[in-house]
């Protein structure tokens, strides 16, 4: 077993923008080096205000996109030297990604079940009908679901919450060790936002598998986060436990952000809104030893 399931060195993502004549470097991303334990699963948040290439940064761990320079490393695997389709499938199943709107992650005219089991086919050589069935519902049971409810359900026939909970289970059917999740809870209902963060923690807690939350929300990211690391234009400003960080962070971003949480929040007591804003709330649960 390798020692680190994510090991990222210096890397960087410039992009080109403009015509020939005006043309203009970006860089997206700027020497950001980071590890994740195989051993200990962790939720790491990556925050950052807009443009600060959090999704840039999520979108190579994935090997959606190439690295300028630098190195990544998944589980032995060097992303670089991913070429065939049996090593992207290799790839796939220790990474999976969860992605912000879970309308457009399914094709609205085929059935969810359909996707379900075809992921699980793609997945696992294991034969029989049943024997897909029982991993299918396995992976929804995981997620709050079952396969009961999604079966013959298209995907406007669910919430967004539920819909953000079948696309979990699909990613869960690789069984993979580490989710890529970009920014998975802005788009659903407040409501149900935090049973959606909670279920991150179980599949750390249960599961083993880390996770990369990428979010520009402090409140959620304080409340499941083992570990923060806070961007800006590109680069690292401030990493760490994620409690210490967000109760004395150091760099002036950070307690920029932190304080732009506060104001909504005493916005909120003024308005007599009580919501999950209160990063001291005595509500939020102390972080797993
Ligand atoms: N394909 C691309 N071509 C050109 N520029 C890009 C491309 N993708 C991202 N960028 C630029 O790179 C920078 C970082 O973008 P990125 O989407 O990674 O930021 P982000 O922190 O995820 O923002 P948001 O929270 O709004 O999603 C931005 O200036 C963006 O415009």
């Amino acid at each position: 077993m390798n020692d680190l399931l994510l090991d990222i060195s210096e890397v960087s993502k410039t992009f080109g923008r403009g015509g020939l004549l005006s043309r203009q470097k970006i860089a997206a991303v700027n020497q950001v080096s980071f590890q994740l334990a195989a051993r200990r699963p962790e939720i790491l948040a990556i925050i950052g205000e807009s443009g600060s290439g959090k999704t840039t940064l999520a979108r190579m761990i994935l090997n959606i996109e190439t690295p300028t320079s630098g190195k990544l490393v998944l589980d032995g695997i060097d992303l670089a030297a991913i070429r065939s389709s049996d090593a992207r499938m290799a790839f796939m199943h220790k990474v999976q990604p969860i992605f912000q709107n879970p309308f457009e992650s399914f094709n609205p005219l085929k059935r969810l079940d359909r996707y379900l089991f075809m992921t699980r086919r793609r997945f696992s050589r294991a034969a029989g009908e049943g024997a897909a069935e029982t991993s299918v519902d396995d992976a929804l049971q995981k997620v709050g679901l079952s396969l009961q409810e999604v079966r013959h359900r298209y995907p406007h026939e669910l919430s967004g919450g539920q819909l953000q909970r079948v696309a979990i289970a699909r990613a869960l059917l690789a069984e993979p060790k580490l989710i890529v999740a970009d920014e998975p809870v802005s788009m659903i209902d407040a409501s149900l936002r935090i049973s959606i963060v909670n279920l991150f923690k179980t599949l750390r807690d249960d599961l083993g598998i880390s996770i990369i939350y990428v979010t520009h929300d402090l409140a959620t990211a304080y409340y499941i986060s083992d570990r923060i690391m806070i961007m800006q234009k590109g680069c690292v400003v401030e990493s760490g436990d994620a409690r210490t960080v967000l109760r004395a962070p150091q760099h002036p971003y950070t307690r920029q952000l932190r304080e732009a949480v506060l104001l909504t929040e005493a916005a909120d007591v003024a308005a007599g809104v009580s919501g999950m804003n209160d990063l001291t709330s005595p509500g939020a649960p102390e972080r797993r030893a």
